[in-house]
């Protein structure tokens, strides 16, 4: 499928990702994940989340891979890559945690400390949030060396915005906006996270700049790695299954061999 993991085409907090190619013809991205925990849980029950969401925007799951302790996740390929090659010359903040992955700065805070909240729709925020700060071109100062990956981007983000410094002196309208709108996505505490249709409203809103409310400052707080919250599904065997999609199409098994 892969021709030997030949092409690589990057690497996540799951681990690395490869070119292949289904028997049909079509183009897939196989990511593996580098640190399979052992009963596959956890990755069954992120098959049956990502394979139920068919949206325009988000890349579908075509199939999973599983062969003794391999774990692999099959996806459409995406000809143009990753949006981070357009917008951030920096992707050294990779951190996989023993049981939430994701991209340090990236992953809500209550995904790293179950002490900030409860895991729910609003981690997804904080990531438009993120996404709305690379936007803005803000993150490459704070991920220039391996030291400053590890410190949390939002209060280097706040800090800059409470001095006034970068972010204030933009001119630009909706660039002020895109922050002001960023620093409310990326409130440590989920409570104060806006939904995302405010999140809609506010950057759809006519109105000017001031009349939005300045974010309270991100509480600090030390990341710590907890368990994830309990799984709804089981996984009893490595042996291949078939997994019907809640939807009309089925998630299909593929083998782990190259
Ligand atoms: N479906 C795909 N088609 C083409 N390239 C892909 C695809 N999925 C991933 N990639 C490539 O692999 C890289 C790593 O992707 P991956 O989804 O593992 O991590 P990420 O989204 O960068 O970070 P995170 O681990 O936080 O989700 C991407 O930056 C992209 O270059």
């Amino acid at each position: 499928m892969t021709r030997g993991f030949k092409e690589k085409l990057g690497e996540g907090g799951y681990g690395s990702v490869y070119k292949g190619k289904l028997q049909s013809g079509r183009d897939i991205a196989v990511k593996m994940l580098s640190k399979p925990k052992a009963g596959g849980q956890d990755f069954m029950n992120e098959v049956a989340t990502i394979g139920r969401i068919h949206h325009v925007n988000v890349v579908g799951l075509v199939g999973y891979c599983v062969e003794g302790t391999k774990r692999a996740l099959v996806y459409d390929f995406m000809p143009n890559g990753s949006l981070d090659k357009y917008i951030s010359t920096n992707n050294n903040s990779i951190v996989t945690l023993t049981t939430a992955r994701g991209t340090i700065g990236y992953v809500a805070p209550e995904l790293i400390s179950r002490s900030i909240g409860a895991i729910s729709y609003k981690a997804d925020v904080c990531s438009f949030g993120m996404l709305l700060m690379e936007m803005l071109d803000l993150k490459r100062h704070e991920v220039a060396n391996e030291e400053n990956s590890s410190q949390y981007f939002p209060y280097y983000i706040y800090d800059k915005f409470n001095k006034g410094k970068e972010i204030l002196v933009d001119e630009k309208k909706m660039a002020r906006k895109l922050s002001l709108v960023a620093l409310w996505c990326i409130q440590t505490n989920p409570i104060q996270c806006p939904s995302m249709s405010k999140v809609l409203e506010m950057l759809e809103g006519e109105g000017e700049v001031e009349v939005l409310e300045v974010p309270p400052q991100p509480i600090q707080s030390q990341p710590i790695v907890h368990q994830m919250m309990g799984s709804s599904m089981a996984f009893s065997s490595d042996s291949m299954a078939l997994l019907e999609n809640s939807v009309d199409n089925p998630i299909e098994v593929y083998i782990c061999s190259d």
